[in-house]
């Protein structure tokens, strides 16, 4: 069985306390909307799908033994607290996506005649419920899109009809951990792997939280993976002498043109697999895909507290004094990104914008 970061019934929440593991596997009670705020805030959870979806729940679990006065008290509470639980972090958009749907439903619903205030309460906690399942049903998908994209690619570049087992790297952490279950990037590879398709996965230690070291690590060997670790210094080296057969990354924001805010590092994977003619696959659900925005220049960038550069756990390896840089994600360019791999298919960036509003329409 893959590993469960949320543990959720009606009432109840849990998540997996990503900053004890691997050392540790230890749930932490998520109470209601400030607990939600903290545990996201402070990476306890964390990975784009799955700050939304806790996010969420975590406000389904504090109006759940509430009684309301009214639809309209309800839903200025929903409002407060939804756009509290966005500025919990600012890079991701799966937060500010599922707080705009949800408030849609709200105002639908309190503007709904035949709906009593119960009755609305009910409908806001089912769809917060469902964001679970269907976490799970896209990152299939995606897993499915995607590795037959790869084959594909690997095949054609082979003059094959089909491909043998690939070689991927990947970067950060986008399993379980990250999602509700089964991973976007990760899916991809778990997909190749129900395939028999997966060689080898190489996963970068993804400095300074190290992600990849702590949390991919700990997946690949949960799920007895053909998996090696690799400094985040050494992509190039792997990629000259490995024969990797493609990068899948996943992403926090993807912007209308393509441009693709993920990890810090995953834009330096990027320049180094176009040096190296090794395609680079961006794996996102719909959910992280912001077509408000023209491009990756209007993404803000989280930066993080010195003390993740300066110290590993309490352990201080930088001189003390020095100054630290430390914004948590990147932006790569639309350019370096061979395809965009989501639940409805995979995109060119070029494609990406045309594609998602038509999809979105229908
Ligand atoms: C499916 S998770 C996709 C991204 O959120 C992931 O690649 C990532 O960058 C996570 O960053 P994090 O800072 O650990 O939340």
């Amino acid at each position: 069985m893959s590993l469960q970061s949320i543990k959720y019934t009606r009432g109840s929440l849990e998540i997996l306390d990503q900053l004890l593991l691997p050392v540790q596997s230890k749930y932490l009670p998520v109470r209601g909307v400030e607990d939600g705020w903290k545990v996201i805030n402070k990476m306890q959870v964390r990975g784009a799908p799955a700050i939304a979806i806790v996010g969420c729940l975590s406000l389904a679990v504090e109006i759940h033994p509430e009684e309301f006065e009214s639809k309209k008290s309800l839903r200025q509470e929903l409002e407060g607290k939804l756009n509290y639980l966005v500025s919990a972090r600012p890079t991701a958009v799966n937060m500010k996506i599922a707080a705009d749907e949800l408030l849609v439903l709200a105002n639908d619903l309190t503007k709904d005649d035949d709906v009593d205030v119960a009755a609305m309460k009910q409908r806001f906690l089912n769809a917060t419920e469902a964001m679970l399942k269907k976490d799970i049903a896209d990152n299939r998908a995606i897993g499915a899109h995607g590795a037959k994209a790869i084959l594909q690619r690997v095949a054609a570049a082979a003059g094959a009809p089909m491909s043998g087992p690939v070689r991927v790297l990947t970067h950060c952490n986008t399993g379980s951990l990250a999602t509700a279950g089964y991973g976007t990037a990760l899916g991809v590879v778990r997909q190749l792997s129900e395939l028999g398709k997966l060689e080898h996965v190489y996963c970068t230690e993804t400095r300074p939280y190290n992600q990849g070291a702590r949390l991919t690590a700990y997946e690949l060997v949960h799920e007895k993976f053909p998996a090696t670790l690799v400094l985040d210094s050494m992509v190039a080296a792997l990629l000259r002498a490995k024969n990797v057969a493609a990068v899948v990354v996943g992403a926090d924001r993807v912007a209308a043109n393509g441009d693709t805010a993920n990890k810090i590092g995953t834009y330096q994977i990027a320049v180094v697999a176009r040096h190296h003619d090794v395609p680079f696959y961006v794996a996102a659900p719909l959910t992280s895909i912001d077509l408000h925005i023209p491009s990756g220049d209007h993404i803000i960038i989280e930066e993080r507290p010195d003390r993740e550069m300066t110290h590993v756990g309490e352990h201080r390896i930088a001189a003390p004094g020095i100054n630290c840089w430390n914004p948590a994600f990147d932006v790569t360019p639309a350019s370096l990104i061979t395809g965009i791999i989501t639940e409805r298919g995979v995109f060119k960036p070029a494609q990406l914008k045309e594609a998602i509003t038509k999809l979105l329409e229908t």
